[in-house]
């Protein structure tokens, strides 16, 4: 079913979103992170999160992650209201977190590392047996698909480099058949052909149909890949925008202006201090 919206003067079908935030709010005590958020993702659409340091970007991945319970709002999925009571729940429903700080299991083998616990077998009780040649197989293949080609699947995964291990959890989230990947771009250094790679990864996940939404301080490589930008200042929506309505030259000077979007998010709340 896709809904129909006027766009320009022009009528444009739309797909539902797969996950919908509506309002939602997120606070740490009395600080709020997030204040009425609202945000639809969906299939086969990149939505980039900027906002520069504590504008609320890791909280909006708590919540759609399952970490975080809003006090306020509710997310739907598929259009039914949900409350994801922990990050296994958010799982089961589909959606995949890529965690900026990501771990790895470094000894164990980049196989184990993308199966942890959901290996193939081969044969019958009481003769089933691990089949690790398949299970090779699968992982090299789910890597090669995200750009990651070539790789032993039997080495250990401490030999990944940082991106690599981001996609080895991206194609994780494909071969399992999520429906949303959140990714949290890690901030610690990494190689332009690294970022590529994540990146490469992102958009693979996109075009196979999932609802991605991509945290990153970056705005060129947001420009790069996204389809829209929601930009959080102060916890708020300071801007949510489509590819149409900016180039990378304006998406960059609006996140550069950081403190604007801050000021801009506090000047809301004092004009509405009840929400
Ligand atoms: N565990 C916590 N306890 C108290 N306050 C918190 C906690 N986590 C975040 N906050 C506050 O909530 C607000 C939003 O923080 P959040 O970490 O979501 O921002 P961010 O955009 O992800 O920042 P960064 O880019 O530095 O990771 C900030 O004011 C932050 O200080």
């Amino acid at each position: 079913m896709s809904t129909a919206v006027e766009v320009d003067g022009t009528t444009e079908e739309r797909t539902p979103p797969v996950l919908d935030l509506r309002a939602v709010t997120v606070r740490f005590g009395s600080v709020p992170a997030l204040s009425r958020v609202s945000l639809a993702l969906r299939a086969g659409e990149v939505t980039c999160v900027l906002g520069e340091n504590g504008s609320g970007k890791s909280s909006l991945v708590a919540v759609v992650s399952g970490l975080l319970r809003p006090v306020e709002g509710e997310l739907r999925l598929d259009g039914v209201p949900v409350r994801f009571r922990s990050p296994q729940q958010a799982r089961s429903r589909g959606i995949a977190t890529v965690w900026q700080d990501l771990a790895v299991a470094p000894l164990m083998s980049v196989w184990r590392n993308f199966f942890l616990g959901a290996e193939p077998t081969r044969g019958t009780w009481p003769l089933r047996r691990l089949d690790v040649g398949r299970a090779e197989e699968i992982a090299a293949q789910a890597m090669a698909r995200v750009g990651v080609a070539g790789l032993d699947p039997a080495q250990p995964a401490s030999a990944l480099q940082a991106g690599e291990r981001q996609c080895l959890a991206i194609a994780r989230a494909l071969h399992f058949g999520a429906r949303v990947l959140v990714v949290d771009e890690p901030t610690a250094p990494m190689t332009i052909a690294q970022r590529a790679l994540v990146l490469q990864s992102v958009v693979t996940a996109r075009d196979s149909g999932l609802a991605v939404l991509f945290v990153t301080h970056n705005p060129q490589y947001a420009h790069l890949v996204g389809d829209r930008f929601l930009l959080l200042g102060g916890g708020r929506v300071a801007g949510d925008l489509t590819r149409e309505d900016v180039d990378v030259e304006d998406l960059t000077r609006l996140v550069a202006g950081g403190d604007e979007l801050t000021r801009l998010g506090e000047q809301l709340r004092a004009a509405h201090p009840d929400r």
